[in-house]
This record gives C-alpha cells, structure tokens and sequence, in this order.
C-alpha cells in the first residue's frame, strides 16, 4: 500500500467552483513528489484536502493506510505541513513556538529532539528571539522546525520557495534532500519547473483540478533529452527530398526551414550523415540552429491539450 493513496477526490466549493475533478495519486513511501501547476490549478486545495483541512465532496483519501475522514486523528499524526502563508505567534520565543506545536499533537516534552531539528534547520542560534524578530527566510524555517516537531513521517510543502532569494531556495533543497534522507515522504507544491527538476523524484502536472501526469523524473528527463535540429536553406523547397525520405524530416516556415528530431543521449545522432546527405541532394544550408525541449514545454503543451479537450 502506498503511504498516500487518493481514489476519484473531488472537491466542489460552496460557491459551486469544482476545484478537484477526480483526482487518483499514489505516493510511496520515502518519495518526493512535486506538483506543478499554474496559479489556481488547485494545488493548495489538493494538500488541504489530504491534510484534513478541507472537505472532500467525493472519493476517498488514505495516509499511512487511514483514511483521512473517517480516522482523522490518526492519520493527522503523520502528517507535517508546511503552509503557504507564515502564520506565527509573533511574540513567541522561537523555541516556544516549536515546542509548543509538538504539544499539540500531545507528544511528550522531548527538548533534544527540538535542539536537533532548530540546529538543522539553522535555527539554534535564533531559539531565544520572538519570532517577529526574524527575517522572512528564518520565518519559513520556523513554519518547517513546527511542522516536524511531531515527527511526522509525510510532510507537505506549499510553495516552499515562492518568493524567496536563491540562496534561501538552494537551502530548502538542502533541507528536502536530508528529510528524504531521513525516511520522509515529502509532497511539495511549486510553480518553478527547475525546483521540481532539481529536488523530485516524481513530477505531477495539475491544472484545473486535474492530475494531467504523474512521471519518474528520469523519464521525464529521457523524453527531454531529444533536441531538435533546424537547418534553414538558401532556397525554399516544396517538398522533403525523395533521398531523405527516411530521414523523417519535418518542413516549416513555407519551405525554408527542415527539422529533425533527434536522441542527445544515442550513441549516434546522424547529424553528420544528414548535412552530407542534404548536400548530396543539391539543397543548401544557410544556417542550422538547435532547440532542446524542455520540462517546460512538455507542460505548456499538456496544459494546451487539456484547454482544447475542455472546449471540445
Ligand atoms: N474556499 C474557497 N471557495 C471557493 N473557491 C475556492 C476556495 N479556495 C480555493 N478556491 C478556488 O479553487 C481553485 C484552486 O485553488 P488552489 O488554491 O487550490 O490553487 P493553487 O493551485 O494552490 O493555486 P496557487 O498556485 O495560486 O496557490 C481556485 O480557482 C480558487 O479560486
């Protein structure tokens, strides 16, 4: 069994808005899974729904085998999250605050439990001072030492970086990476595609409250690594020439431009043979150019496919 497991949820709004239309995702144990969506996709509400914030209107929803609804406590108690928006005590010793959060899963008093996770998440230093006291960085770091204070075994992230300085950003990763390390399922939401390609093991795509794909990132990357060739001719042509048939050539921009897909990671591309082959066939190259796609597109056209499929 998976450590989260999601069948069918849906999730419709008072106002009638259906932001989760039938959502199933599996997350094993020991993963990081990045959600990537465009604002309002339906992220937060998906988290929401998982942590027991928000209703489900439909489905059913599992953490650690209970189910979310009917056995609310225990699945609440392996679940950390790390919400989106800071909401602190402001007047409270940082330590207080942390202590504190631990307390109200009714875990026992364990202060050197609280000392490793602040030296952790650099936060030792700054345990006596209010937490109103502390920069936006250290603010976020607060929101992820409370989260762990249970020692929950999945923690959720909204939009860990957002709005943060790179150097805060490489720090989050570095603290991801030694949560994954130390066995914890982590599920983070993000609108940065190199965020996801840099700390995930799997990457989601959800937009308009569906989950349009759920990969490896390997994979993902594989389907990344073909690049496209452009050779732009001298002279237009109206056709792909007979003897680069099977070149499975495309012709673009009215006959001025071919292009070939081709596997960075073969063993050959042929894109030796090609420029000689084309010459062979009497056509001139004006200028070649070579575009990789990325994880980014791969997105935007899953987003456009699933806007033209809504229309239809
Ligand atoms: N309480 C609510 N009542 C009505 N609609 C809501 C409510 N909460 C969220 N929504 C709507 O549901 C949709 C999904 O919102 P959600 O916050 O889950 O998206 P998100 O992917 O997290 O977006 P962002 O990246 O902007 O945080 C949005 O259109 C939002 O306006």
């Amino acid at each position: 069994m998976a450590m989260v497991e999601l069948r069918d949820v849906r999730k419709v709004y008072d106002d009638g808005f259906e932001a989760l239309r039938g959502v199933d995702l599996d997350i094993e144990q020991g993963e990081i899974l990045a959600l990537l969506g465009p604002n309002g996709a339906g992220k937060t509400t998906l988290i929401s729904t998982i942590c027991g914030l928000v209703m489900p209107g439909g489905g059913s929803l599992t953490v650690g085998g209970h189910d979310v609804v009917h056995d609310y406590r225990a699945a609440r108690q392996l679940i950390g999250l790390v919400p989106q928006e800071v909401s602190l005590e402001p007047f409270e010793k940082v330590i207080n605050t942390v202590r504190l959060s631990r307390g109200l899963f009714g875990k026992p008093k364990d202060d050197a439990l609280i000392e490793d996770i602040l030296r952790r998440l650099s936060l030792w230093d700054k345990r006596n001072s209010p937490v109103r006291a502390l920069s936006g960085g250290m603010k976020r770091r607060v929101l992820i030492a409370k989260a762990l204070s249970h020692e929950p075994e999945v923690l959720f992230l909204d939009e860990p970086t957002a709005g943060v300085d790179v150097e805060l950003r490489r720090d989050m990763w570095e603290i991801v990476a030694d949560l994954k390390a130390r066995g914890v399922t982590i599920i983070l939401t993000t609108h940065y595609i190199e965020e996801a390609e840099a700390i995930a093991d799997r990457i989601g795509v959800i937009n308009r409250g569906e989950i349009l794909l759920v990969e490896e990132k390997a994979s993902l990357m594989k389907r990344l690594g073909r690049k496209e060739l452009r050779i732009e001719l001298s002279e237009p042509v109206d056709t792909v020439p007979a003897a680069l048939a099977d070149r499975e050539l495309r012709l673009e921009d009215d006959g001025r431009v071919l292009v070939y897909d081709y596997d960075t990671a073969a063993e050959r591309t042929g894109l030796a043979r090609l420029m000689s082959e084309l010459s062979d066939a009497g056509l001139q190259v004006r200028d070649v150019d070579t575009r990789k796609s990325t994880l980014e597109d791969i997105f935007v056209d899953l987003v456009a496919q699933q806007e033209e499929e809504d229309a239809a």
